[in-house]
């Protein structure tokens, strides 16, 4: 099967934990033992999110005296995609000797008037006290949102439309290699009159992009693979229940919130709707368990998995 695996920020960053690289590298040094595995069996493609990672960059960026204006988030999102690419590369070689592993750099087109540039929702970097945030907000010129208890920087996120490099990925796939790319949704870019593209202010959604690229990479699967085991009715609530199969159709009848698990829910539907294939959204280190549809929540159009005995 051809799998691609949409990796949460937990993966590289837990809850409370500082950014520091060695944190974030022995974190994925675990979280690749189960991207190893699945890689033994199938083709495999990772994306990964970035958003506490340009929050950190813009961060440093904004203020740096001897640059006259901040790196925009294009540049950001590239250095991200370099530096969390690197780390998962070199992670994976050194859990799968003898298999090519590559993390490569590749931009999502976008459309230069969606409306979400006049809106953002992304969250990125660190959470602040309100206090603090409207504070960062006047000095640096930051929109600022509540996140639960605590507020952060938003930026806008506007619809990923293909990632342009999805021929090339193809072409690596074939080879028999493990591809890591569209990291942080991919570098947001546009295309103008002449073909020509331009980088543009965003943080494209990883895991809406994962969406997209699994299908025009004709993907068997996507895992959404995060911290919690299954999407959940009434979550948070005293009455919460764990959703173990089910269809778009039924997820599109729930509530979910838009910063963490909505997203997810959308991407994993667009998939299943589009394409008729399986989506599911687990824990990372169930992840062979939820592609067998043994843990996680298994999203197909008729809500069984596996589909068939060709599996
Ligand atoms: N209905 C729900 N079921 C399960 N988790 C949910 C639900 N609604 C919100 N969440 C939250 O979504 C989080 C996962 O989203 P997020 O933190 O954005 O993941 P990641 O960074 O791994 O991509 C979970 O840790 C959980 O707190
Ligand atoms: N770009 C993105 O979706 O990152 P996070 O998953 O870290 O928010």
């Amino acid at each position: 099967m051809r799998v691609i695996v949409a990796l949460g920020g937990n993966a590289l960053l837990r809850r409370g934990q500082r950014p520091d690289a060695e944190t974030q590298k022995d974190n994925l040094r675990h979280a690749v033992r189960t991207l190893a595995a699945l890689a033994e069996t199938h083709e495999l493609v990772i994306t990964h999110g970035n958003g506490p990672q340009v929050g950190v960059l813009a961060l440093e960026s904004a203020s740096d005296p001897n640059l006259s204006r901040p790196y925009p988030f294009d540049t950001l999102g590239a250095q991200t995609q370099g530096m969390i690419g690197y780390w998962m590369q070199q992670a994976l070689q050194n859990a799968l000797p003898g298999r090519q592993v590559l993390a490569v750099v590749t931009q999502t087109l976008v459309s230069a008037v969606d409306p979400a540039f006049d809106d953002p929702t992304k969250f990125v970097g660190q959470v602040y006290e309100e206090d603090e945030a409207r504070k960062l907000a006047a000095e640096f010129g930051w929109t600022v949102k509540p996140d639960g208890p605590y507020w952060r920087r938003v930026v806008p996120s506007p619809a990923p439309q293909r990632v342009v490099e999805t021929r090339l990925i193809r072409m690596m796939l074939r080879e028999g290699v493990v591809v890591v790319c569209a990291g942080g949704g991919g570098i947001p870019v546009v295309r103008d009159a002449r073909g020509r593209l331009t980088g543009v202010e965003a943080v494209i959604d990883k895991d809406l992009t994962a969406s997209m690229l699994a299908e025009a990479l004709e993907c068997d699967a996507f895992l959404i693979l995060t911290d919690v085991p299954r999407v959940m009715r009434d979550f948070g609530t005293p009455h919460q229940t764990e959703i173990a199969h089910t269809t778009p159709h039924e997820l599109r009848a729930l509530d979910f919130p838009a910063g963490s698990m909505g997203p997810k829910i959308e991407a994993a539907c667009r998939f299943v709707e589009t394409t008729g294939d399986m989506a599911a959204i687990g824990r990372l280190d169930q992840a062979e368990a939820v592609l067998a549809g043994a843990a996680g929540t298994i999203v197909t159009p008729g809500g069984r998995w596996p589909l068939t005995s060709t599996l």
